[in-house]
């Protein structure tokens, strides 16, 4: 599985995904997008059900790749912990991996209940420009150099922020969703539709939410 806040979803975490399933012969991967990322909580997060829904649209022509709604779900801030266990009991039979950048591995000690993580999945981290990969010299992380993708989520929410193109950024879909929501605009917070709000009226929804 790889877990992330996917606001916007890119080709970073698609090459990512797509490296670590060959190279380890994943049957599956499951993407599952953060509900309240509460380490992020600082930063304006767009709604979870339009990062949910850009990651199907992102993830949708791939046959192995799918989109879990267990954190989405959940109330409360988003912990690993509870996706790992919520994933192990939908599928009480498979070898779970967590696919992690190099930053996210970085701050994993100061996830919730860390110790108990490692016995719920394997840990694989990938690599990822401006950032140093260690595996803290655990047996049960591995480590795997990815095609170097200088892409960020923060980097396309500027770019479309600034009128700049994310074209061949994110996939193509994504971009459309993007447009189609006025999602990361620079008057963002303001008059953008949720989902299904788009019509008959454009009812003004406050698009972007605080993660507290
Ligand atoms: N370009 C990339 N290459 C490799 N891994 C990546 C890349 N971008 C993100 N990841 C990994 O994908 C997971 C989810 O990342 P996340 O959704 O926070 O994207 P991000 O680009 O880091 O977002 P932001 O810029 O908003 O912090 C994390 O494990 C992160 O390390
Ligand atoms: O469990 C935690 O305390 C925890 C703290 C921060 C991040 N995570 C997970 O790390 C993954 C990447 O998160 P992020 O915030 O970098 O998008 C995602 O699956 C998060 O739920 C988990």
């Amino acid at each position: 599985m790889m877990g992330g806040t996917f606001d916007p979803i890119h080709h970073g975490h698609l090459v990512a995904a797509s490296e670590v399933a060959a190279k380890f012969d994943l049957d599956e991967v499951v993407f599952v997008p953060t509900g309240q990322p509460w380490q992020k909580s600082s930063k304006q997060v767009s709604k979870p059900e339009h990062r949910y829904l850009m990651t199907v649209i992102a993830t949708a022509s791939n046959p192995r790749f799918t989109v879990s709604r267990v954190d989405v779900d959940r109330p409360g801030p988003t912990y690993t912990i509870d996706t790992l266990r919520d994933l192990r009991a939908q599928r009480p039979d498979a070898d779970l991996f967590f696919i992690t950048g190099a930053d996210a591995l970085a701050q994993i000690l100061s996830w919730k209940d860390v110790d108990e993580l490692w016995s719920l999945a394997h840990f694989v981290g990938v690599t990822r420009p401006g950032h140093e990969l260690d595996g803290m010299g655990r047996e049960d992380v591995s480590l795997l150099e990815v095609p170097a993708m200088a892409i960020s989520s923060t980097d396309c929410r500027t770019r479309v922020g600034a009128g700049n193109p994310v074209w061949y950024l994110v996939p193509d879909g994504v971009v459309q969703y993007i447009a189609k929501y006025g999602l990361y605009a620079a008057h963002s917070g303001t008059a953008q539709p949720g989902v299904g709000e788009l019509a008959p009226a454009l009812s003004g929804s406050d698009d972007q939410a605080r993660t507290e």
